[in-house]
């Protein structure tokens, strides 16, 4: 993969700045997005800018139908642009191949989404196991990076138990773990408090600031909750493919 000189520049300049100030991870510029329903085009993303900066917790909310998944999903290179750029930590991510950004995905990518559930025939412990599996980390420090996530969302006394000997919090706890177990940059949610009542999405989003403290993780998540958005550094309220 050809990376541009001004990639070059912008890592370069990034690792000049001091360590305690947060570097640039993500930049969204002037992205649009099209989709063709029925052969009449439909405009979903109209000129989005963003910015996403080391350990901060980033909220898109937004009425249904506004847009938030089909950006979030661009952000993680699941869909691409129809035009304008998105940068992660140096790299075009809207001018690169699906196996390129695949690959960057896979390393440097955590996701919980609805369509990344958790298999329901494994304990929770298996299901973070399989995340390792599947990033290549190596077999001799699966035990110690299970164990490790699964305290760290505080399911240390329900590892052995599967999805359905868990509560709807306790599920999506497991799937925090399963997200992060590789070690992300970037950790990207789509409505991951939806299905919670307002103290199950309190103890979600406590989570999600510890993680950002000691994994050093960036989140970006979609919500429709107001009463979350308090614990966010930065809130994108979306309407109509539109940052309002
Ligand atoms: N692949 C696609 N093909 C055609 N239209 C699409 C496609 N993906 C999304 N859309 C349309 O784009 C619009 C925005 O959808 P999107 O899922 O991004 O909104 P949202 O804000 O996340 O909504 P929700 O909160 O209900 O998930 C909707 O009108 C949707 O029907």
């Amino acid at each position: 993969m050809a990376i541009s000189k001004e990639a070059e520049q912008d890592v370069q300049q990034q690792s000049a700045l001091s360590d305690d100030q947060p570097r640039k991870l993500l930049t969204v510029n002037q992205v649009e997005r099209e989709f063709q329903v029925g052969g009449t085009p439909l405009r979903v993303l109209k000129g989005i800018n963003m910015e996403l900066k080391e350990r901060e917790l980033v909220m898109l909310r937004g009425r249904s139908g506004s847009g938030k998944t089909t950006l979030l999903n661009s952000l993680g290179g699941l869909d691409t642009p129809s035009s304008g750029e998105i940068w992660f930590n140096g790299l075009p991510f809207h001018s690169m191949s699906d196996d390129e950004r695949t690959l960057v995905r896979r390393k440097h990518m955590g996701f919980i989404f609805q369509a990344f559930a958790l298999m329901p025939l494994l304990s929770a412990w298996e299901n973070v196991e399989l995340s390792l599996r599947m990033a290549g980390t190596g077999r001799s420090e699966w035990k110690e990076r299970v164990t490790h996530c699964l305290e760290l969302v505080g399911l240390e006394k329900r590892m052995h138990h599967r999805p359905f000997e868990l509560s709807g919090g306790e599920q999506q706890r497991v799937a925090i773990a399963k997200a992060i177990a590789h070690k992300p940059m970037l950790l990207l949610a789509d409505e991951p408090t939806a299905e919670l009542d307002s103290g199950m999405s309190a103890q979600i989003m406590a989570v999600f600031q510890n993680i950002i403290r000691t994994e050093q993780v960036t989140i970006c998540m979609t919500t429709h909750d107001p009463t979350i958005l308090e614990v966010a550094d930065h809130v994108y309220e979306m309407v109509d493919g539109k940052f309002v």
